[in-house]
Parts: C-alpha cells; structure tokens; sequence
C-alpha cells in the first residue's frame, strides 16, 4: 500500500516538476545560483520567492526584509526542492544577506494606493533603493540588479548612480524588470484576437509608468491587424493595467501575484542566460544607447554578464512613434529625477 503511494507521489511531483521547468524552459543547471530577494516579506517578495525556490535553476535563496523574513524563510525552507533558504532581518543583516549572490531582484518599498501615481511612490521608493545598491556595491559588486520597485524609471537610474559612486557600476547588470507589461500585453492581444496566450508575444518599450509603458502592437507575434479603435483601447489598458489593479484592490495595495510569476519568469531568463543558454531574450529598462533617453526598456538578448546588447525598438509605425515621443518627455524627467537624488540629496 505504502509503494503504491510512494509512487503515487513520486509521479505526481515528477509531473509537477515538468510542467514547471517546461513552461520556464530550464535547460541548463550547471552553475550554481545564489539569489537574493530584498523585500522578501513583501506582497510580491513572497510569491516571488516561492517561484524561485521551486525552480532548479536556484541553489540558494537568501531572504531579507525589515520585517518576518524569519517566518518567511522558515514556511519556505519546508519544501521539498533542493534550493537552500537562509532568511535575513533588518539593517544589520542587510551586508549578510548579499554575501556571494550573483542575481538579486529587488521588490521592496511601498505600493500605490487608488489615485497616487507610480512617481507618488518616490520620496520612500529611492532612499530604500539607494541603501539596498548600497549594500550590494560593497558585498556583491559583480552581482546582477532586477529592480521591481517603483518608480522604476526612477530607481534604476539610482541603483546605477549609487554603483558609479563606489566605482562598480557595470551598465550590463543594473536591469528594470517591465515584464508585467508584456505579460499583460500578451494576455490581453490574445484575448481580443482569440490567440493561444502561450504562443502570443508583444514587445513592450520605454519605461514603465502610464504614458512611457509603449506597446508595439505592430510587432506582436503571431502578426494580428488592429483597427485604430482596437490600437487605441489596447494600449490604453496595457498603459493602465497596473492602476486597473491598484483601483481593484481599494487600497490593499498593487500588483502582486502577476507580479511575482513576471518577476520569477525575469529571473529564470536572467539566470539561464548566466548558465550559458544562448539567445535568451526579455524586454529590460536599462541603460541605453544611440536613444533619445538615457535609460529605455527594449528588447534585451542577455548573455553571461547581464545584458548582451539591446535588439533595439524595430520597425515601427508613426502610431507608436508618437507614443515614444510621449514616453520620451516623461522620461527624461524621471531619470534626471533619480540622478539627482543621488547626487544632491541622498547621504548614505
Ligand atoms: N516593476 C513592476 O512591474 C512592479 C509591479 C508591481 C509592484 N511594483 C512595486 O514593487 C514594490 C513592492 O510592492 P509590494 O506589493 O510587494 O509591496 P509590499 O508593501 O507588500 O511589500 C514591500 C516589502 O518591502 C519591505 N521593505 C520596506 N523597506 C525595506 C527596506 N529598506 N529593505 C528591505 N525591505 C523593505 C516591506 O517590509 C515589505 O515586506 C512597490 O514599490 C511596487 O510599486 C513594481
Ligand atoms: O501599478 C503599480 O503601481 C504597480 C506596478 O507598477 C504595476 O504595473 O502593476
């Protein structure tokens, strides 16, 4: 009876574990993984670390948080993957909790409430920021930064400003996670056009707050004909998606558990492309090149380092055109914003 259980069990888990790798396409686990998340205890922290802690491509999970990562880390460390949990708490564990990482994603901070824009979220979101690249700068220099935490146009302008201050900075490894945009995107194109969402794929540009979140629509792929009607609803609720969910949540905070599954898919993309897997690809906020902006989400082909290089924003049509002249304004205003903060008022 036990046998038949134990086998029961086994497959079940096997079939799990499948499924699982199969949807992140885990091919390569040679090297080992050890990844931080910094607001571990956090609406997403949680979810997040779940996702990472079932996945092979992790060893070592570390948790830190100003509050409950021991309880987190303990709930977690029950499960039955190889991934190791070690669980951080407070200021004076913060320099641990980043001892020999190499990716640590980053979603602490505060979420919006109903009618505060993602900038609202600034005066707390950039020293929280500041003080985690801080860290990172002095324990992990080599390690690779996804950030989550908003206003992301702002934080990873930060984030590098603090690196270039300790002399570390590495524009290849500082990445701004936008993947909830594509994610909505795709599941909102395959909807409307009744597409298999898992063979649906919409590059998502420029930043990530209201106007400069640009979907090109024109590149979706399967190739799908919009109506202008359809161009211009699409991209309306692709652009407010997150306040769709802030508004939702009356006040229980943002996105959270999509957050997480982007999160998770980001990281996995990041970590696979470390493990020597070519042609992994992800739109990332990053620094950028030959653009009109100095920080822009594009196509990013990640290699062992971090990023590779961007694939650029394509061919695209005047409709979105004007949408990058749009994001474009906004923009450069968040991204002087962050670099100022650093440079003029933060005292770390
Ligand atoms: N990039 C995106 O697409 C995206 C999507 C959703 C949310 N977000 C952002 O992610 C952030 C977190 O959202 P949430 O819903 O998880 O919020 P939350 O309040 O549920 O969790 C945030 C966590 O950060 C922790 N924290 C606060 N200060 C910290 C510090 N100095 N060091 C370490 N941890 C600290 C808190 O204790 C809390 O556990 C917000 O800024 C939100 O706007 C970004
Ligand atoms: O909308 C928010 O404030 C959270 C996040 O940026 C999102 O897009 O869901």
């Amino acid at each position: 009876m036990n046998s038949i259980k134990n086998h029961l069990l086994k497959t079940a888990r096997n079939k799990f574990y499948t499924n699982f790798n199969k949807k992140f396409s885990v091919s390569q686990l040679a090297n080992a993984n050890k990844v931080a998340v910094m607001g571990a205890s956090g609406g997403i922290g949680q979810p997040l670390s779940l996702l990472l802690k079932q996945s092979p491509l992790v060893d070592q999970l570390s948790l830190y948080d100003i509050q409950h990562t021991k309880g987190v880390g303990a709930d977690l460390s029950h499960i039955e993957t190889k991934c190791k949990v070690q669980s951080y708490v407070g200021q004076d564990q913060l320099l641990e909790s980043l001892e020999g990482v190499n990716v640590v994603v980053i979603p602490a901070g505060v979420p919006r409430k109903p009618g505060m824009t993602r900038d609202d979220l600034f005066n707390v979101n950039a020293t929280i920021v500041a003080d985690i690249a801080t860290a990172i700068a002095k324990v992990s220099p080599e390690a690779i930064l996804c950030i989550i935490s908003n206003p992301v146009n702002s934080t990873v302008p930060i984030a590098s400003e603090i690196m270039k201050k300790h002399g570390v900075y590495s524009s290849k490894k500082i990445l701004g996670v936008t993947t909830l945009d594509i994610v909505r995107a795709n599941t909102f194109v395959a909807e409307l056009k009744g597409l298999d969402v898992t063979k649906t794929s919409v590059p998502v540009v420029g930043g990530h707050s209201g106007n400069t979140i640009v979907p090109l629509l024109s590149q979706a792929s399967p190739t799908v004909q919009f109506t202008k009607e359809e161009l211009d609803s699409l991209t309306k609720r692709i652009q407010n998606a997150g306040t769709e969910v802030v508004e939702a949540k009356a006040g229980a905070g943002s996105a959270t558990l999509s957050m997480a599954f982007a999160g998770a898919r980001f990281t996995f993309s990041v970590l696979e492309a470390l493990n020597g897997k070519q042609g992994v690809v992800e739109c990332a906020y990053v620094a950028a090149e030959g653009l009109e902006t100095s920080y822009f989400a594009t196509p990013i082909l990640f290699g062992k380092h971090g990023v590779e290089k961007s694939l650029g924003i394509g061919k695209i049509t005047d409709y979105e055109q004007q949408l990058i002249q749009t994001a474009v304004k906004e923009l450069k205003g968040n991204i002087e914003k962050g670099i100022k903060f650093v440079n003029e008022v933060y005292k770390s």
